[in-house]
């Protein structure tokens, strides 16, 4: 059977976020394939656990991918969209990353009671985040707000602002954009002040690695959004080699005078902020060639991040900043520790 004629299932999580995903890629693959789509509702553990009330603090964000898989691999699904930041950086077996469509805008915003910024929040004013990558940025910038852990899905974090429970909530510009809600915005964080998630804003696009799907699929494919994910995700797996450390990171594709450049950002910091190393680098795309620029993207973030862990970025949450005895800036332990291999959900 040719993919022409077969209905493409496409595997969703029931919140209004991932159905709105999942419905934007089943339009992408109505228009481009002229296939037939049908959404098919998972409930995964994280969703159990959420709707229990129970929560999920230091919870890895494989609990909202791999019951999708699962579904994909029992032949119960065709495809399976997730949030490509949620994804863990380890392929997994018999599933292929098949296509990764343009990206949102995927910087991080504020939204704050009374339409304020973040530099307008008096001190003591309480902000929410479950992300330990915002809560770390959040207590580098100084401001003397108070960071609050937050969990749930994104109406759950809005209505902490609506109820005054909470003074402000640092979310995903990208996913607020897919909701139709950029209306509740107060500010959008520059990623000099906050870089975002490896990933953020950008969709993945699974299928069985054995499926004719594969090929397929490519048609809803971005290059330059894939390359520039594949440089920060490929920062963040080597990275999480040698630290379990927050994360920021973001490429971007510009114009340079010998043609694409690929730019990469990164940040490592210390759990409470007070100590990051932060980098940046570039590579040269070949014109000729965009199916290369991935293989670039995944050498350009090694090699940034491994320079960043030959500074110690791997050692910033054994340093006490208070302690004249230990150095603010670590000097490389080639026998650092292998971290854990957990992306945080956000
Ligand atoms: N943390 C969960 C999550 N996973 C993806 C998004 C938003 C969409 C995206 O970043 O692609 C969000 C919400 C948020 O971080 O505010």
């Amino acid at each position: 059977m040719t993919t022409a004629t077969r209905t493409i299932r496409i595997a969703t999580r029931r919140s209004l976020l991932a159905t709105t995903q999942s419905e934007h890629v089943a339009a992408l693959l109505r228009d481009r394939l002229g296939v037939a789509t049908e959404l098919v509702e998972i409930t995964t553990e994280g969703d159990r656990s959420q709707q229990a009330g129970t929560s999920l603090v230091g919870s890895s964000t494989g609990v909202f991918v791999n019951a999708l898989r699962d579904a994909l691999l029992a032949g119960d699904v065709d495809v399976a969209v997730h949030s490509l930041k949620d994804l863990p950086t380890l392929p997994a077996e018999g599933i292929a990353l098949a296509a990764v469509p343009p990206r949102e805008d995927p910087r991080d915003v504020v939204v704050a009671r009374d339409g304020l910024t973040l530099g307008e929040l008096p001190a003591g004013s309480t902000v929410g985040t479950g992300s330990p990558r915002r809560a770390a940025q959040l207590h580098a910038l100084g401001l003397g707000v108070d960071v609050v852990g937050v969990r749930g899905n994104v109406d759950t974090r809005l209505g902490k602002v609506t109820s005054g429970e909470l003074d402000a909530v640092v979310l995903a510009r990208a996913g607020l954009a897919r909701i139709d809600r950029l209306d509740v915005v107060t500010e959008v964080l520059d990623p000099l002040q906050m870089l975002p998630a490896p990933g953020q804003g950008a969709l993945a696009v699974e299928c069985r690695a054995d499926d004719a799907l594969v090929e397929a699929l490519a048609a809803v494919d971005d290059v330059p959004t894939r390359a520039a994910v594949a440089a920060e995700r490929s920062a963040l797996a080597t990275l999480e080699g040698g630290c379990s450390a927050p994360i920021g990171a973001l490429a971007d594709i510009a114009e340079g005078e010998e043609g694409p450049e690929l730019w990469l950002r990164v940040v490592v910091l210390s759990t409470d902020g007070s100590l990051s190393v932060r980098r940046s680098a570039s590579a040269p795309l070949a014109t000729d060639d965009p199916q290369r620029w991935e293989d670039a993207a995944v050498a350009l973030g090694a090699s940034l991040a491994e320079e960043m862990l030959a500074e110690g970025a791997g050692r910033l949450d054994e340093t006490d900043p208070h302690d004249p005895a230990t150095p603010p800036n670590p000097s490389p332990d080639p026998a650092h520790e292998a971290g854990s291999a957990e992306v945080h959900n956000a």
